[in-house]
């Protein structure tokens, strides 16, 4: 069973901490949301659990493995990583940009085995990319670019998926298209660590719910366990009503 493990994990930039102590697994079969504000540390949080980040201190492990001693093919086939920054060297096809993800598995566009090609057409169907399989990479709306990440990341065929703001650019529509794909990947056995920043949709989809603010993990579990009127005045800064799942922001405190 895939896993990630983080004890005690610390990132410092200088003398400025911007991870304290943070504990938490993820384990196939889980859909965790990362939640708090811009800044909490979230994506610092990602970065050194997967080893991309030095950390000062703590352990970050990889089924078992730390995941600072891995090789990037390594990882890859450990956990497909989804980053917020998502650079493209140069404008390549839709298709070629997903059939990236199959990376792991020595694949590289125009040298796909069967395999390779079956998991790129399946990612590019799961996330309406069929008709812009063609299409260059610079001609795409924000949107349609975001969803050709996510199919990157799909195609990887990973045990363990990190997602950061997958959804951030996506319309309504998309948003729940993408979420639902997440939580399909791990009813069928993948285990994802997702950050988002709408509430309500990570509300819905989690399974646990990870609260950070200012470097800490200050909450960890269900939603019904951790989503309150106080969790989101304490974390964000803001009035909601929560009854059950649903969530309405009111106003700033
Ligand atoms: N290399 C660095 N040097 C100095 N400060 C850094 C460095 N990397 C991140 N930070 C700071 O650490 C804090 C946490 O950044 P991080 O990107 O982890 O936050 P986040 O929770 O992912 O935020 P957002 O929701 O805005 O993406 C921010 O204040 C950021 O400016």
């Amino acid at each position: 069973m895939a896993d990630l493990v983080i004890r005690n994990l610390s990132v410092s930039a200088g003398k400025v901490k911007l991870v304290c102590e943070a504990n938490f697994s993820l384990a196939q079969g889980e859909l965790v949301a990362l939640l708090g504000p811009n800044g909490a540390g979230k994506t610092s949080l990602l970065r050194s659990a997967l080893g991309l980040v030095k950390r000062a201190t703590g352990d970050a492990l990889l089924d078992g493995t730390d995941s600072e001693k891995l090789s990037s093919m390594q990882r890859a086939r450990r956990v497909a990583y989804l980053p917020q920054q998502r650079p493209l060297a140069w404008p390549n096809t839709v298709r070629d940009v997903v059939a990236l993800g199959r990376f792991a598995y020595g694949a590289a566009p125009g040298r796909l085995s069967q395999a390779d090609s079956v998991a790129v057409e399946r990612a590019i169907r799961l996330c309406d990319l069929t008709a812009l399989v063609d299409r260059h990479t610079d001609t795409l709306s924000g949107g349609e670019l975001a969803r050709v990440h996510c199919a990157r990341a799909f195609a990887a065929d990973a045990p363990l998926l990190v997602a950061d703001e997958p959804v951030a650019a996506l319309d309504p529509r998309h948003q729940y298209r993408v979420m639902d794909i997440i939580r399909h990947y791990v009813d069928g056995g993948g285990g994802a660590l997702v950050v988002l920043h709408d509430i309500a949709l990570a509300a819905r989809y989690a399974t646990r719910m990870v609260w950070m603010k200012h470097g800490h993990i200050i909450a960890d579990g269900t939603p019904d366990e951790t989503l309150t009127e106080d969790r989101l005045a304490e974390v964000y800064g803001v009035r909601a009503r929560v009854s059950g799942r649903s969530v309405e922001i009111e106003g700033t405190i």
